[in-house]
């Protein structure tokens, strides 16, 4: 496959778009702990996907029987995630990249009536210099959100590769990030029709953050 590139989980049949049903049905989501147990089953799913792009070395392994050889990953990306709603998307990636560094960003929407701004408040991550770097972040909806965030991350290092990771994506937030960040490679569940007047994804699933962790004030 070659990158930059944009995949679509949901553009072919497999049980992962059971879980994407489940995490847009407005009965299902009344149960959080479904919904964040789904959120972190697409991201070992992605986790797994983005997997296939990433260098392996052979190692030698000895089972009770014999010697054998097997290609094993040593090259651990860094999972940066977006609070909150990324919360279990990010757990689920790590199930999977179990030996990777995490990098964490309190990034929220300020919403008045023309516009969406991004404010990034607290920023903590390991080196990223020469590093995979796979930003995760359940809604790709303005797009606001993961471009500051990788932005304000550059601080940390220049990454070798990156990859987004989004459960569902709006047309006008992918084709702001691929005009922002055109090195970057997108890995979505699925991609929506539309955002509406508020900047939510349609039909999306709602706010994915309060969905997981309840309600805010
Ligand atoms: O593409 P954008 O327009 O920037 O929107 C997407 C952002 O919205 C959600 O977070 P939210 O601001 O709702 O915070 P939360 O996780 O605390 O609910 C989501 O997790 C993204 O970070
Ligand atoms: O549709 C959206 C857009 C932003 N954040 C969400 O949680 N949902
Ligand atoms: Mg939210």
């Amino acid at each position: 496959m070659a990158l930059p590139m944009i995949y679509i989980l949901n553009q072919e049949p497999s049980v992962a778009n059971h879980f994407i049903a489940e995490l847009r049905d407005i009965h299902i989501q009344k149960d959080s702990l479904r919904f964040r147990r789904n959120m972190e089953r697409i991201g070992e799913i992605l986790a797994y996907k983005i997997s296939t792009q990433l260098n392996y070395v052979p190692r030698q392994i000895r089972t009770s029987l014999a010697l054998t050889e097997e290609q094993t990953l040593t090259d651990f990306p860094v999972l940066a995630t977006v609070l909150r709603a990324g919360l279990p998307f990010h757990q689920g990636f790590l199930n999977y990249f179990d030996q990777a560094g995490s990098a964490f960003v309190a990034a929220y929407r300020l919403e008045d009536s023309t516009e969406i701004n991004v404010n990034v408040d607290y920023l903590v991550a390991p080196s990223l210099s020469g590093k995979v770097l796979i930003l995760v972040d359940p809604m790709l909806a303005t797009g606001k959100s993961l471009v500051l965030t990788y932005k304000a991350m550059l601080r940390f290092g220049e990454p070798r590769q990156v990859h987004i990771a989004s459960v569902i994506a709006s047309p006008e937030g992918v084709e702001y990030v691929q005009n922002e960040l055109p090195n970057v490679n997108l890995w979505l569940g699925a991609l929506d029709e539309k955002l509406n007047e508020r900047a939510y994804i349609v039909p999306g699933l709602g706010d994915a953050g309060d969905l997981a962790f309840g309600n805010k004030l």
